[in-house]
């Protein structure tokens, strides 16, 4: 919006909220379409960056058959679309493409270590099967695809209810809660900050690169430094609590970003603090907008009738 395109966002709201974009709602440039990529789609455009799926692991978990439809039907609905009108196509793949990786940092040669029958498989082998069909569908159809390999992102914008790490932690640290690591807090992540992956994202859609580019912040912490790391930067008293371990948790997790740096010329440049004080500031001003606007039906005046006079 901001480079002068115009865009039209296509949200079910499965996870997704009108608030996150209700700045840009009247704007001549924008329009917001409620429909779900599961059915097909008839719009004319020139790019497409196909974000569809829930990517929180409670959310994917809690439907496994839509994620999977998202990330097949839907897929290959907005494929369909990229070559009805000559779109070029960015999905937004995953490092979970790489499952349990037992290749550290995560380079996009590594084929991954996934559970196809997991509890996980459902947005793993539903993104890997995505990048397939991006690949077949530019051999076989000449769609130009580009493929992003996401790595955990946070920001601004997250649902409350999101239940990935760091909104779960800052929400906890903030409200005064536990903070809950699941498993002994070992493993191993590297967070970067939403406006780096955007540029990341913008950059590819706009680059020669069709084959995947990983998209993160090499910068890896343990769960248990990030626990630690946030509750001193909310200032916050809160415990921290063990939980037992999610059941196929990536053990390591770090991208390999020089093929973004070659060829995108694109590194994170957000450092992980002022990340996290932004996403705090936000969460903070989220259960003052909360606390100030539950939502209470108010009782209806009763109807007075105009005219007559009733006398008992
Ligand atoms: O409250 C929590 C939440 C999560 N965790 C742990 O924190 C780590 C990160 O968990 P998250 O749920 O934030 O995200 P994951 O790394 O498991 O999955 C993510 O991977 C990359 C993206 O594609 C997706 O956003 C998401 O699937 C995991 O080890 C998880 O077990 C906690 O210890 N406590």
């Amino acid at each position: 919006m901001m480079d002068g395109h115009e865009v039209t966002v296509v949200d079910n709201f499965f996870t997704g909220r009108k608030r996150n974009v209700e700045h840009w709602i009247g704007h001549e440039n924008f329009e917001l379409i409620n429909h779900d990529v599961v059915e097909p789609l008839y719009i004319e455009v020139d790019q497409i960056y196909h974000l569809a799926s829930p990517a929180s692991p409670p959310n994917y978990m809690y439907n496994p058959i839509k994620t999977l439809k998202t990330n097949t039907i839907g897929t290959l609905n907005v494929l369909g679309l990229a070559k009805r009108v000559g779109a070029r196509l960015l999905l937004a793949s995953t490092s979970e493409v790489y499952g349990d990786p037992e290749v550290h940092p995560q380079t996009e040669d590594y084929w991954g270590h996934v559970n196809p029958i997991g509890p996980r498989a459902c947005y793993d082998e539903g993104k890997r099967v995505a990048e397939t069909m991006c690949y077949a569908y530019m051999k076989q159809e000449g769609v130009e695809v580009r493929v992003a390999r996401i790595f955990n992102t946070f920001g601004p914008r997250m649902h409350m209810n999101d239940g990935r790490v760091v909104s779960n932690f800052i929400l906890q640290a903030l409200q005064g809660e536990p903070l809950t690591v699941y498993g002994s807090g070992s493993q191993t992540r590297a967070f970067q900050y939403v406006s780096d992956l955007v540029n990341g994202l913008v950059a590819l859609m706009n680059s020669n690169v069709s084959s995947p580019v990983n998209l993160g912040n090499p910068e890896e912490h343990t769960i248990l430094e990030f626990a630690q790391l946030i509750k001193n930067l909310v200032g916050s008293g809160s415990e921290i609590q063990f939980l037992s371990e999610a059941q196929d948790d990536p053990q390591k997790r770090k991208p390999d970003i020089k093929k973004a740096k070659l060829m995108l010329g694109w590194e994170p440049v957000v450092p992980l603090e002022e990340g996290l004080n932004k996403a705090i500031h936000y969460f903070r001003k989220e259960l003052e907008y909360q606390a100030n606007n539950q939502y209470i039906p108010k009782p209806k005046p009763a109807r007075i009738k105009k005219g007559r006079t009733r006398h008992n």
